[in-house]
């Protein structure tokens, strides 16, 4: 069985590597250079890092200098996420030289450039499901945007190759997984899923590899690093065997 990919984030914003709660801006905790928590994840162990820029998600600016020479300097594999909406802002995350990009209010906006987008890019594109309860949310989780079940049923059918799957009502809490919700992502479609939101301890890391047989393939771990619950080599350790 493959074992948990463990996506350490580094989320921007203003500049700096911030966590927010539920995904509320105003809600930052401050981490200080996002080059710096990049590179510190990357010598731990990490094979992915999960790159956000949180202002271009909000609509507040962005950090695209920034995200750019973060992308540059990691030798893992970046998923690139915040304000990829159109032509230009695919390329420009692209150019990054990260391995995936991952699409959030567009899929929900412009369903016939993100189905374009999937024809041209294959697996390059992963659509981000970020939901309370199951409604969708787009513009920094800030909008309603639809059914989640639907939007998937629709995604599948134009060859959408993976889901980041983030529980909005758990995201940056610290309270752990919504395994149900994985579950039923898992048994709505046959593509993989990576978990978001929650996670709080190894224990909650060794429940999400049990749902790998299931269709999760990683699980985006942020304020649990930052706040020191665990390390991340404790946490790559946990989900190996
Ligand atoms: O990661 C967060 O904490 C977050 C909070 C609020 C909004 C977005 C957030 N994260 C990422 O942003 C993309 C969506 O960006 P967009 O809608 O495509 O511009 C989402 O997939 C999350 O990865």
């Amino acid at each position: 069985m493959p074992k948990l990919e463990l996506l350490p984030a580094v989320d921007v914003r203003d500049g700096q590597a911030v966590r927010l709660v539920h995904g509320e801006s105003g809600s930052e905790t401050s981490y200080g250079s996002p080059l710096q928590a990049a590179l510190a994840w990357q010598r731990s162990g990490a094979e992915w890092l999960h790159l956000v820029d949180l202002d271009a998600a909000f609509g507040t600016g962005d950090n695209r200098a920034l995200i750019a020479e973060v992308a540059g300097a990691m030798d893992i594999k970046v998923e690139l996420s915040g304000g990829i909406r159109d032509d230009a802002t695919l390329a420009a995350a692209l150019a990054t030289g990260c391995r995936r990009v991952n699409l959030g209010t567009a899929a929900l906006e412009t369903p016939e450039w993100v189905a374009k987008v999937i024809a041209e890019h294959g697996d390059k594109i992963a659509v981000g499901l970020d939901v309370r309860g199951t409604t969708l949310r787009g513009r920094g989780w800030t909008r309603d945007g639809g059914d989640l079940y639907e939007t998937l049923a629709r995604l599948d059918s134009e060859g959408c190759a993976r889901y980041v799957v983030t529980d909005i009502a758990k995201d940056g809490t610290l309270q752990g997984p919504n395994l149900e919700l994985l579950k039923n992502v898992c048994a709505a479609t046959d593509k993989p899923v990576v978990a978001s939101g929650g996670v709080s301890s190894l224990d909650d890391l060794r429940a999400i590899s049990s749902l790998v047989p299931a269709g999760v393939e990683g699980a985006i771990v942020g304020k649990a690093l930052y706040a020191k619950a665990f390390t991340l080599e404790e946490a790559l350790e946990a989900v190996s065997v």
